[in-house]
């Protein structure tokens, strides 16, 4: 486990009064590490799923990295499928149409976000610490909580005509 390309940090989330601790793996893709991160799937809770925007090839290869989540993730892991770089208006060739029938089909919940101008960042790391939180304390009395409509409920859009 000494690739450089796997890189990892620690998130400190307070949600609903409960310090949630994300620890964050970036695999980056890599097909070459493929046996190492078959091994971070199987112990992860969350998956984020990013593709970019700006870059069909990224997209394409989401329903791979789906079919192989299947096949090594653990049956109940927490999915998002987020489409980053959406401040790169100009080089967009994914449209937000396109992640949402993506996300649809596999039954998963979807954003766009931007890295840079940090639109639902954020988000997307308090909609997994929520969810992870509600699935550890498991209270009978306080009524599930629903990932997909949180994040359809807290989504920020990207244009200028939706908010
Ligand atoms: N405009 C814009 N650039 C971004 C955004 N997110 C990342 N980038 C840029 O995209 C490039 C790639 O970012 P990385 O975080 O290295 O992406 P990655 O997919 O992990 O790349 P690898 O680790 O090489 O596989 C960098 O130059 C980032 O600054 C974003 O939301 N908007």
């Amino acid at each position: 486990l000494t690739s450089p390309s796997i890189l990892f940090q620690n998130k400190v989330l307070t949600v609903d009064g409960v310090k949630v601790k994300l620890q964050i793996w970036d695999t980056a893709g890599q097909e070459r590490f493929r046996s190492v991160t078959h091994a971070y799937y199987r112990d992860a809770h969350a998956l984020l799923l990013l593709y970019d925007v700006t870059n069909k090839t990224s997209f394409d290869n989401i329903q791979a990295w789906l079919t192989e989540i299947h096949e090594y993730a653990q049956q109940d892991v927490v999915l998002m499928l987020l489409g980053n770089k959406v401040d790169s208006a100009q080089d967009r060739v994914v449209k937000r149409e396109d992640g949402e029938k993506l996300a649809k089909e596999y039954g998963v919940p979807f954003m766009e976000t931007s890295a840079k101008s940090g639109l639902n960042v954020e988000l997307a790391f308090t909609a997994i610490a929520k969810e992870l939180k509600h699935r550890s304390m498991k209270l009978p009395n306080e009524p599930k909580f629903k990932l997909h409509d949180y994040v359809k409920k807290e989504v920020r859009g990207s244009g200028c005509c939706r908010s």
